[in-house]
């Protein structure tokens, strides 16, 4: 069984249709995607600004309310058990922020940072805390007497160890990782995902990680799922989506990844045009009259109908 389990999820926000009307029409943020997670391995979302990779991320953590769908957790169905008020969070599942110069309360020591959710879901003696608040630093690599220090005396990669140490205090299954690195410098960059790799194996962590960086995703990802407005266009293993994308907007973001040699910059570019051409004369295959991607079982052969047991390759 999958550690996670997402199934038709949706998230719709409501808001006024115009300045007159009383009608509330709901903006559809996240309208009805379906993953799973196993154990150990990192599902990595992409999609443009304001796709609806967050709001995913924030759903399954418990932090937007769902419309409809459910998300079962290590054999848990958490749709219910908030429903019922039971949970709202789960301590086994973590977060790390996008950025690390703002997720950490300035006005807080490391200390108390690092310590928050064992402050709410253990009971430790002060001094049995203070322990753990060091070996967690110690796990990231951040020296034990950092503890009474404040957020801005740290550089970007090291807070962002520090919030890792406080997504990983409770021992967590899931961390949901929100464009953990954009805010860094590119040679800190990768420093903290190799870190986050490092980390995945000696605590058999899985990670969904949400990122419109293609590059990133294809470093750290086993499956990727593609989301456009609300929707996935694809989903399916690294390895295949990079090698043989079905949809036009994946092969679209595909053909956007900047290339150093000269010699492929040219075939990039004819690719791209290539693509475009496409676009134009095959959209009504792939996108309905409001530009919304189709459900993907209407896509002969993608990645998502094989996963659905609905035809496919
Ligand atoms: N609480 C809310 N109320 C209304 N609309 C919202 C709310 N939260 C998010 N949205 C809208 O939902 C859409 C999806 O946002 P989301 O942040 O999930 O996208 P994203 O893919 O993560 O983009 P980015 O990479 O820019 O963070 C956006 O249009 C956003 O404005």
């Amino acid at each position: 069984m999958a550690l996670l389990d997402i199934k038709d999820l949706k998230v719709h926000f409501y808001g006024r249709s115009g300045l007159l009307s009383r009608k509330k029409k709901p903006f559809k943020a996240v309208d009805g995607i379906s993953f799973c997670i196993e154990e150990g391995q990192t599902y990595g979302l992409v999609g443009e600004s304001g796709s609806g990779k967050t709001t995913t991320g924030r759903a399954i953590i418990g932090l937007n309310p769902l419309t409809s769908g459910n998300i079962t957790f290590n054999g848990r169905d958490l749709t219910m058990e908030r429903r019922r008020g039971k949970i709202t969070f789960d301590r086994n599942i973590g977060m790390i922020f996008q950025d690390p110069y703002s997720s950490l309360n300035p006005k807080k020591r490391v200390l108390d940072i690092v310590a928050e959710p064992l402050r709410n879901f253990e009971r430790l003696s002060p001094k049995k805390e203070l322990a753990k608040v060091q070996q967690l630093l110690a796990q990231v690599g951040i020296s034990a007497d950092s503890i009474y220090k404040y957020p801005h005396e740290f550089s970007g990669g090291q807070r962002q160890r520090i919030g890792i140490a406080r997504a990983i205090a409770l021992k967590p299954k899931l961390i949901i990782a929100d464009e953990p690195v954009s805010a860094l410098d590119l040679s800190v960059q990768a420093q903290v995902l190799n870190f986050m790799k490092d980390i995945q194996k000696e605590l058999n962590l899985s990670y969904l990680f949400i990122s419109h960086d293609l590059g990133i995703i294809k470093h750290m990802c086993d499956q990727i799922g593609i989301m456009y407005r609300g929707r996935y266009v694809e989903q399916g293993s690294s390895d295949e989506l990079f090698s043989n994308p079905q949809h036009i907007y994946t092969k679209r973001l595909l053909s956007a990844i900047p290339v150093k040699e000269p010699a492929e910059r040219e075939k990039r570019a004819r690719e791209r045009e290539a693509i475009a051409e496409e676009f134009q004369t095959s959209y009504h295959r792939y996108f309905d009259q409001e530009g919304l991607a189709y459900p993907l079982q209407h896509i002969a052969g993608t990645h998502y109908a094989a996963a659905q047991g609905t035809g496919g390759r």
